[in-house]
């Protein structure tokens, strides 16, 4: 799991570009997943195991990045079936001309929502875009680069849902909602570790940023589809470490069935056996059930705490339902072949498979129900 391979770059992109992934097959609508978090959340985390599980061997930034024949810096990262695009991509000024507005990034003001609605759309008609880049090494709006749709294009950011334009043209929609503690956890391990940033300037950012955060970021987890909900622990209210994960899925999302514990519809909390599954202090606990989440019905599957032995998760597999694999052990064996991703040992990785699983299963039902409309259409159309 190179994470060099995605890092962001400071090469400037073509006019025009080849693109790493392939062309829509003819007659495929592509899906539009949006996928919402802050900075620092696990976003860039959870699209490269995303797109590994879609992506057979053909993963990684667009035309093969710094350093390929021709790469450039860009934050789209692409596989043979997915194409990720990062919505601060379309942000209306550079870091300096926000230097000039004084507002965050987090502002929908700095952020171009006519140009977002027109690629999005574009993009769904099954048509190329020329896409700007915002170059995070330097701050500056960079040379565009073509976009070609693919049969799932995943716009991960700060505001998917923000315009009602674009909203209504996601056929699934995400939240990452990562507790303040956590957040400040992998902001301090990412911006001290890899960036060289100080503590004080990591707290002052999500001081700074936070009013833009409340307002404008966080109300988008109440219109999504799944909430993937990262907490601390309950098992050891001194583990600052250990996490508890839940998976909140709506009822009633065409084309999606949550998936739970055992049976649906029951109330389960569930230690597992040791002997099974192997997991470190303070031990491991999964609940599964139905509740409500600002007024819609929702199905929650949680996972508290980190396991040892990701073989063993099969496991926990065998005890989930509606999990879109394809087959027994699909889950673990994905997991397996990213097992030195972030979050390989918790809730949050296996949360994160679910989700692609799910899209996974999403694009295969409405590829088929296209086909079926297109089949009756010539049908009825030989008929006449
Ligand atoms: N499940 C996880 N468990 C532990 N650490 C994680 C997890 N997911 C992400 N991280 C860490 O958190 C930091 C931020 O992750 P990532 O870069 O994926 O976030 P992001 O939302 O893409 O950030 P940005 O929007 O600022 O680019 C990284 O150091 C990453 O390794
Ligand atoms: O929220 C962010 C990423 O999701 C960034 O802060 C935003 O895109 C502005 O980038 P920078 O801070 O590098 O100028």
């Amino acid at each position: 799991f190179a994470p060099s391979a995605f890092t962001h770059n400071t090469m400037k992109a073509p006019a025009s570009s080849s693109s790493l992934n392939m062309a829509l097959p003819e007659g495929v609508t592509p899906i539009i997943i949006g996928v919402a978090a802050d900075s620092g959340c696990g976003k860039s985390t959870f699209m490269r195991r995303l797109t590994n599980i879609f992506g057979g061997d053909v993963v990684g930034p667009l035309g093969g990045g710094f350093g390929a024949p021709g790469g450039w810096e860009t934050n789209t990262l692409v596989s043979d079936l997915t194409t990720v695009i990062c919505l601060d991509d379309y942000h209306l000024n550079d870091r300096n001309g926000r230097k000039v507005t004084g507002l965050t990034a987090l502002n929908p003001l700095e952020n171009n929502f006519d140009l977002m609605y027109e690629q999005v759309k574009a993009l769904k008609e099954g048509k190329t875009v020329s896409k700007p880049i915002y170059n995070h090494v330097n701050g500056t709006l960079d040379t565009p680069e073509t976009i070609e749709p693919t049969p799932i294009i995943i716009f991960e950011g700060l505001h998917p849902m923000h315009d009602d334009r674009v909203r209504d043209l996601l056929d699934f929609t995400l939240y990452l909602d990562i507790s303040p503690d956590v957040k400040l956890n992998w902001k301090i391990q990412r911006d001290m570790e890899e960036r060289g940033h100080s503590l004080e300037s990591i707290m002052a950012s999500i001081e700074a940023r936070k009013p833009d955060f409340d307002a404008y970021i966080d109300p988008q987890k109440k219109l999504s589809d799944m909430i993937i909900e990262v907490l601390p622990t309950n098992l050891d209210k001194e583990d600052k470490k250990t996490l508890r994960v839940r998976c909140i899925q709506k009822e009633g999302v065409p084309d999606f069935a949550p998936c739970y514990l055992f049976d649906s519809g029951s109330t389960i909390e569930w230690t597992p056996s040791p002997e099974k599954l192997s997991s470190p202090a303070p031990g491991i606990k999964l609940m599964s059930g139905p509740e409500e989440y600002f007024g819609s019905k929702c199905q929650v599957v949680e996972m508290d705490g980190n396991f040892d032995n990701l073989q063993e998760l099969v496991y926990i597999e065998s005890a989930l339902s509606n999990t879109k694999t394809k087959f027994y052990g699909e889950l673990t064996q994905a997991m397996l072949a990213l097992a030195d991703a972030p979050g390989s040992n918790n809730g949050t990785g296996l949360m994160q498979t679910l989700a692609a699983f799910a899209i996974r299963d999403l694009y295969e039902k409405k590829s088929a129900q296209a086909a079926k409309a297109k089949k009756e259409s010539t049908t009825a159309a030989a008929a006449a």
